[in-house]
């Protein structure tokens, strides 16, 4: 269970660039379920995956992570818990490192040191049959270097490195924003297939709305750092492209009137 408890996130508290980018957000999200989030720009969505992978504190309010308090714990106390794919995908990997070392450090997060880079022969035999599953020959190219890689094959080994580090939490921030459609298919169908198979909570930005709709088993519309609508089962299947575009306009609309009824909040 994933769960926000009136978390509040100010940035640039105290200076004439404040913004309040979280107000009070309270969530749940069961363990093995799948939520999309869909907003207008600024809405706080990179805000909510922030605090809860811990590379930004709330101002006030709680975040938990199967029942514990992490509120205070810093994102590289929450690695073996939470992963994060961000939309660029040179920013999941080391690119002057080979997919071997790349992935050996992914099995090895949150180890002792030494043991971070080590490529043993059974390591290497896990990391074939996962980059099998890719169908993009990467696993005989395990001593390549990143860099070497497209943007499609670089998110598609993050997510296999996301996945080996088997997390309660599964982040995903635009991460098919910046792939062709058809690698964003492929990258989209792992991502959900990486989902069940590790039974984690999941949370997935995106401003793509077929795919908000279409994946996962709930949708958050989020509008100045609060969730307006929460829509699920029989609503959320019955949801159009059109109706959920009006959503976010709405949501956007009705948050900044209650701005002007209350600029404090705001
Ligand atoms: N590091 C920061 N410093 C100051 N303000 C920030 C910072 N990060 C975000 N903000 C502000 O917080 C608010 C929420 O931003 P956030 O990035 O969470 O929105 P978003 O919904 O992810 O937007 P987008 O769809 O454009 O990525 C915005 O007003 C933004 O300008």
């Amino acid at each position: 269970m994933l769960e926000l408890n009136k978390v509040r996130l100010v940035h640039n508290q105290g200076t004439s660039t404040e913004v309040v980018a979280l107000h009070d957000l309270s969530l749940k999200v069961d363990t093995g379920q799948f939520v999309t989030v869909v907003g207008a720009n600024g809405a706080g969505k990179s805000s909510m995956i922030q605090v809860i992978s811990g590379a930004a504190r709330p101002t006030s309010g709680t975040v938990r992570i199967g029942g514990a308090d992490v509120t205070l714990r810093p994102d590289f106390g929450r690695a073996r818990q939470v992963a994060r794919v961000f939309d660029d995908p040179r920013a999941g990997t080391a690119p002057e490192l080979s997919i071997e070392e790349n992935l050996a450090l992914a099995m090895s997060r949150g180890r002792r040191r030494r043991l971070r880079f080590a490529v043993t022969r059974s390591r290497r035999s896990v990391m074939r049959e996962h980059l099998k599953q890719l169908g993009l020959g990467l696993e005989e190219r395990l001593s390549a270097p990143v860099a070497l890689l497209s943007a499609g094959q670089r998110q598609s080994l993050t997510m296999i490195m996301a996945g080996l580090t088997q997390p309660d939490v599964l982040l995903l921030d635009e991460h098919l924003a910046a792939l062709d459609p058809g690698t964003a298919q492929r990258v989209l169908a792992l991502t959900v297939d990486l989902s069940a198979e590790l039974s984690c909570t999941s949370v997935m930005i995106t401003h793509n709305m077929e795919q908000a709709i279409s994946v996962g088993d709930r949708l958050l519309v989020m509008g100045r750092g609060r969730v307006i609508a929460d829509i699920s089962g029989a609503e959320k299947a019955s949801l159009t492209v059109p109706g959920l575009v009006s959503r976010i306009t709405e949501a956007g609309a009705e948050a900044s009137d209650r701005m002007m009824l209350s600029p404090r909040s705001g």
